[in-house]
């Protein structure tokens, strides 16, 4: 559980300065880096990318294969005029876990591929000189990390992760690496929650501090034309805006909320960032943003591009957000980690809505079946007690990181889990519970149901606070000609939720089928281009005769690298756009079913 998780900001107190570049790298095959030194400094490494993952770069298998421990080194120079002050460096994420050393000196370990982490290292480094940051980063999958999977060794002595999901294991330091100087005494964190009420905003604050002996603290709020409109003083108050101007849907409006901290009447920080005054609300079927219903239209996605992996990369999140508005999309799900920060702030600025998931991917054994399956309940294993630890520090790391971005709808806390046991009951209840408070805004909590979790089957319908269903008739089963069979059965489940006291919102947050982009046969096949047309015309037909449905975001919105499987062509094609982001057919028909609702 992190401490600071605010984003680097240069101003008259803090600096921030990107690392990112080509760093040297080394795999550490033997494990025995630290004992050679490789703390001080990599010898006989390659020069690696930063943010990429390493994979797909490597042209032999054993590279791209690659899992165990590895290093990244970097020598960097710190000014001395950047003397006291707090010197840290903040890494977007580091896949999966790390151990951070800088001039020798090991400073912190991280848990979590996809969640940022700062490293203090002011009593290590040198200043007015180089220094040398070094990482042991390792990507091996247990039962009890996030996501969730196994690690093997095989005869020849490599060793192999086998993922209890589809999405390939790419790994590497996949986000921007921040030198970053700060006050001693400084804002480590704030909250701003909006009510709406007679025509005014009430934006409830909070500023967190390190150090707060005699220090005085005023917030103020300024419209995008940067004019004052609210101005209040205190570590906790109320900024009320007259006539504000809302954070709607595909209809954003910003307002800068600048945090001033002032000793014995001198200004000594200063934090500033965008937040959008905006509700939230579930009411009865209906998700309600300003008290009006929102019927969700957009994706599940994946940090996934051609040549750097799941690097984030600007470029390709401003292709995918051209893509999603010419569709007529709303929102989309982080689908199965959190996201870059940065897709963050595009989704304030565009006026999208975005479930944000946690990594808890692969808590159902049967999901092993590109492994041909592992027979038991996965909430049934020893590892529960140490996956739990770790669950929730990335759900709370995760709520701390992103609870002041109005484009955050929810919270999922698991893809896909096997709920369909008893043993998953105590499980969800001990997450739920824990995680009841994290959100000052208290946004929806819930998950994805897996195709196997219907409403007949799954044990755990009472802890989301709506749902999420993952249905795949006319893929996974009852497919091809006896896609009928698949859309009665998917009406026979929704007559049971419509006919229970359920009283919340359904989304369809996965649905699709595996298409080959240029594969075209009349009448359609599966992998054709016209089957998926027809897949995702089916569900519209299902979505528009229930009344509870209030989201669709088949999956995926582009096509995505996988683990190797005999059900993989060199990876998931249930794309609506290839994955160099190119339209399928199905792509023009969906969008004229959105442009017409
Ligand atoms: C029946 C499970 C479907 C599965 N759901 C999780 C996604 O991460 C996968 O990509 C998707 C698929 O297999 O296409």
């Amino acid at each position: 559980m992190e401490k600071e998780l605010l984003y680097p900001i240069t101003n008259d107190y803090r600096f921030d300065q990107s690392l990112d570049g080509m760093w040297d790298f080394k795999f550490d095959s033997r494990a025995n880096g630290l004992v050679e030194g490789w703390q001080n400094g990599l010898p006989n490494s390659i020069k690696m990318p930063v943010p990429a993952s390493f994979n797909d770069f490597f042209t032999d298998k054993d590279s791209r294969e690659y899992t165990g421990d590895f290093w990244y080194s970097k020598r960097f120079f710190v000014p001395s005029m950047l003397e006291n002050r707090t010197i840290a460096i903040r890494f977007g994420a580091a896949t999966h876990r790390v151990v951070v050393y800088v001039n020798g000196i090991e400073i912190r370990q991280h848990e979590g591929g996809f969640l940022p982490f700062q490293a203090d290292v002011t009593n290590a480094i040198r200043f007015g000189e180089e220094n040398v940051v070094s990482l042991k980063l390792n990507n091996e999958l247990s039962r009890e990390t996030l996501p969730a999977g196994d690690t093997i060794t095989l005869k020849n002595g490599k060793k192999m992760v086998k993922p209890f999901f589809d999405f390939y294991n790419y790994s590497g330091l996949n986000r921007s690496v921040h030198l970053v100087a700060l006050p001693t005494q400084r804002i480590t964190d704030f909250t701003a929650v909006t009510k709406l009420e007679n025509g005014k905003a009430y934006v409830d604050y909070t500023v967190a501090l390190l150090n707060q002996t005699d220090t005085k603290i005023s917030v103020e709020l300024a419209d995008d034309t940067g004019k004052t409109v609210a101005k209040s003083e205190g570590d906790t108050g109320t900024l009320v805006v007259n006539q504000p101007v809302l954070w709607q849907v595909r209809d954003a409006h910003l307002y800068r909320m600048s945090i001033k901290l002032f000793k014995q009447d001198q200004e000594i920080d200063e934090y500033s960032d965008l937040i959008g005054l905006r509700t939230i609300e579930i009411k009865g079927h209906q998700i309600l943003v300003n008290d009006k219903p929102v019927y969700l239209k957009g994706f599940g996605r994946h940090e996934d591009s051609i040549y750097a992996g799941r690097a984030y990369d600007r470029n390709v999140e401003k292709r995918d957000y051209e893509l999603m508005k010419w569709m007529g999309a709303n929102s989309f799900r982080t689908s199965h980690y959190p996201y870059d920060e940065e897709a963050y702030r595009f989704a304030d600025r565009e006026g999208f809505l975005i479930i944000d998931e946690v990594p808890a991917v692969g808590f159902k054994m049967a999901a092993a079946s590109f492994l041909g399956g592992l027979d038991q309940s996965f909430f049934d294993g020893d590892w529960i007690e140490q996956l739990y630890e770790k669950h929730l520090d990335q759900i709370v790391d995760l709520i701390k990181r992103d609870k002041n971005h109005p484009s955050v709808l929810a919270w999922s806390l698991f893809n896909e889990p096997d709920t369909s046991t008893d043993s998953a009951v105590p499980y969800f209840k001990k997450i739920f519970n824990a995680t009841a408070n994290l959100d000052p805004e208290k946004r929806p909590r819930t998950f994805t149901l897996s195709e196997d979790d219907t409403f007949e089957t799954s044990k755990c319908k009472q802890f989301p606070d709506f749902y999420l269903l993952n249905r795949y008739p006319g893929w996974y089963h009852k497919w091809g000609y006896e896609i009928s069979e698949g859309e009665a059965d998917l009406r026979q489940e929704m007559d049971q939720w419509q006919a229970s006291d359920i009283e919340k919102p359904i989304v369809f947050s996965e649905y699709g089928a595996d298409t080959e982009p240029g594969m075209h046969k009349l009448p359609s096949v599966m992998w054709s281009e016209e089957y998926q047309v027809e897949l995702l015309e089916m569900f519209g037909r299902v979505f528009d005769d229930y009344d509870f449905i209030q989201g669709e975001q088949p999956w995926n919105l582009a096509d995505f690298q996988t683990v190797e499987g005999n059900m993989r062509v060199n990876g998931n094609k249930k794309g609506l756009f290839t994955r160099d982001r190119q339209p399928k057919e199905a792509a023009f028909g969906l969008r004229q079913r959105w442009q017409n609702m």
